[in-house]
């Protein structure tokens, strides 16, 4: 949880590599992941250049981790408190297969208990080795009554907008936030985003592309049953302190998310959601 009266620098990262060289880069200041570099050094995630890094606020770009209330839906402060949280290190080190391995814990404590009155512990894995990052959160409740919550990694894939398209999405319900949360239907095979999109897919159970002129960066989850589409064009971006105005044409958010049915997690139990992103450069 933040301490806006001292607040903290949030760019001090745990950096940790793969064996074939590929980078991550984690702040415990949500236990966020602040970069991912493929091993020919290529960043793959965005991050804001007008990012505060401080630790009042959310860090602009890379992977929040959005726990235990999705967006303004609840009592919480919009998208909960874990990725506002200082984290602990539970390990860094390399596999027997050479990939880098991240493992963050967070546990609720007086603060999160204030606001929400459960016991539980969390652990974000982050494993990683040539063109892939697999991030997962674990949710354990430790208390004795069951609790609900809603949950997402709320991934920045950076990209060059006016070349991206996104696929993956046909067929599927999704709510539309930039139309009254309207449910509607997506015909479109391919997504190019021509303006402000704010929208939950429901029950996403293959993998989401997005496509450049340079690489694709396929995303595919597990336990997370939704998946958010997100890029707040010029107009969101006007609204955003953190953002350039022109932030907008470098990113697209595909977040894997739990939010139509949240988990209703009974005692002693784990809830498991992860995220795949794998990058395959697109032949020309
Ligand atoms: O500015 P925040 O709190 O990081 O949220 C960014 C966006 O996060 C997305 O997940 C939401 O669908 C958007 O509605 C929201 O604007």
């Amino acid at each position: 949880m933040p301490n806006s009266e001292n607040p903290q620098s949030t760019n001090d990262f745990l950096i940790a590599s793969s064996a074939d060289g590929a980078q991550v880069k984690v702040s415990l200041h949500g236990a966020h992941i602040c970069s991912w570099c493929t091993p020919d050094g290529v960043e793959r995630l965005f991050m804001s250049p007008l990012n505060s890094w401080r630790s009042d606020s959310a860090i602009r770009g890379g992977i929040p981790v959005v726990f235990p209330q999705f967006s303004n839906e609840g009592p919480l402060p919009k998208h909960g408190f874990a990725r506002v949280s200082l984290w602990t290190l539970l390990e860094t080190s390399r596999q027997i297969d050479g990939s880098g391995l991240i493992r963050l814990g967070l546990s609720d404590s007086e603060e999160t208990r204030s606001v929400f009155p459960h016991a539980f512990s969390l652990e974000l894995r982050v494993e990683f080795s040539g063109q892939e990052l697999n991030t997962e959160l674990l949710v354990t409740n430790t208390g004795d009554q069951p609790f609900e919550f809603t949950c997402a990694l709320h991934t920045y894939l950076s990209t060059q907008l006016a070349a991206a398209a996104v696929y993956g999405l046909a067929g599927h319900q999704y709510r539309d936030s930039m139309d009254e949360r309207r449910i509607k239907q997506e015909d479109a095979e391919v997504l190019h985003i021509r303006e402000e999109v704010d929208r939950v897919y429901f029950a996403v159970d293959k993998p989401v592309t997005l496509s450049d002129h340079q690489h694709s960066v396929i995303a595919s989850q597990a336990g997370f049953a939704d998946a958010v589409l997100w890029n707040p064009w010029e107009t969101g971006c006007a609204k955003i302190a953190d953002l350039k105005l022109d932030s907008y044409q470098h990113f697209v958010c595909i977040e894997a998310a739990k939010i139509q049915h949240p988990v209703v997690l009974a005692p002693n139990a784990v809830w498991r959601g992860a995220q795949n992103l794998e990058c395959v450069p697109v032949a020309v």
